[in-house]
């Protein structure tokens, strides 16, 4: 029995957290014959090369997808559109194109128009990850039993979708399917609102100057120092983010904004049941992610080094397996 790859040659473009892990659990499990990857910075290129996560380092964008029957743009959301404009012609017949973005509605608009109608585009997005950027930053395991969502634009070939969705599997991703526009409401509340308010927080007090460098880390056991992680999140990337899903963003903002007031008053009013009720409420809807163990403690993904991973899937076997 033959363990055939999935792909022949796997293109990256934009090797940071991402896609060195996607570089790293894709070569793990044989799912790709090849992988080429480039990057825009001089010194990246030169260390992924050093890391050996890639077959080929190329230094050009459009150099990387030549003959690539896999193209994954892992870059942040803002420069989709003029990366595709760059590859566009030199994507071979067939090929998959596809993306890893946190925001998906702005992305296929701005990619779908450059790419030629002999290209599959089928938009993703891998809902793992961590506050850390760069190829260094990137391991296998990252996509193990976290989710991947896909959205294909209407018309896309559901072969297309089918092979990207086996890809994910194959690197231990749980795969979904919807349209950009839903996800880009669930992840305005379950991710993009989480990282706004945590870049709040962190520069509201540092502005207070209420607290110095060493109390906020001698005092930073709870929930304060869960909120500093998220908030040395990868400045470019969720600029891009927050611009991209504006309407999406602002609008759980508006009902965010209504539930602060409602706690603000009720704090004010020494309404203690209102607070116990919500308090009670979120606590069984924590325990309840928990249960369905589709979600594990946020810290640990930023140090993954100490946490124990599970094993990764059997490598990816095709056809006659
Ligand atoms: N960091 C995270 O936890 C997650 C990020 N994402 C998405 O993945 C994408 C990449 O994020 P990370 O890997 O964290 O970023 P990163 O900052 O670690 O890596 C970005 C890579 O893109 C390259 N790059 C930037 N502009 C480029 C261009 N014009 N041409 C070629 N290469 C270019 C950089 O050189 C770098 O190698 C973003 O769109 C982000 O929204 C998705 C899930 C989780
Ligand atoms: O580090 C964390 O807690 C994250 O939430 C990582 C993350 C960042 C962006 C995404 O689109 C998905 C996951």
């Amino acid at each position: 029995m033959m363990t055939q790859p999935l792909f022949n040659r796997m293109a990256l473009i934009g090797v940071g957290l991402i896609g060195s892990s996607i570089a790293r659990a894709a070569r793990a499990q044989g799912v790709v014959r090849s992988i080429v990857a480039t990057a825009r910075s001089g010194p990246t290129r030169a260390r992924v090369a050093e890391l050996g996560i890639a077959d080929r380092v190329v230094d050009t964008n459009a150099a990387a997808v030549d003959g690539a029957d896999l193209v994954i743009l892992c870059i942040p959301v803002g420069q989709c559109g003029a990366v595709a404009a760059e590859i566009a012609p030199r994507l071979a017949p067939g090929a998959i194109i596809s993306d890893v973005g946190s925001v998906k509605a702005a992305v296929v608009k701005d990619v779908a128009p450059h790419l030629p109608g002999h290209v599959h585009f089928v938009p993703a997005h891998p809902v793992a990850g961590t506050e850390n950027s760069g190829p260094d930053a990137g391991f296998p395991e990252l996509f193990i039993d976290r989710w991947c969502i896909l959205t294909p634009p209407e018309g896309t070939d559901p072969a297309a979708t089918d092979k990207l969705a086996t890809f994910w599997s194959a690197i231990g991703a749980n795969v979904e399917t919807m349209t950009p526009e839903h996800h880009d409401l669930v992840l305005a509340i379950t991710s993009h609102l989480p990282h706004l308010i945590a870049y709040t927080i962190v520069g509201t007090a540092d502005e207070l100057g209420q607290v110095t460098r060493s109390e906020v880390l001698k005092f930073s056991a709870g929930g304060f120092r869960d909120f500093t992680r998220i908030a040395a999140s990868d400045p470019t990337m969720w600029r891009d983010i927050f611009l991209a899903n504006r309407d999406a963003v602002l609008e759980m903002l508006g009902t965010f904004g209504e539930d602060l007031s409602k706690l603000t008053r009720a704090i004010r009013r020494g309404d203690g049941d209102t607070l116990f009720d919500l308090f009670t409420r979120t606590r069984a809807i924590r325990r309840g992610i928990v249960q369905i163990g589709q979600d594990s403690d946020a810290p640990d993904f930023g140090r993954p080094h100490q946490k124990k991973m599970p094993p990764l899937p059997r490598p990816y076997m095709a056809d006659g397996e």
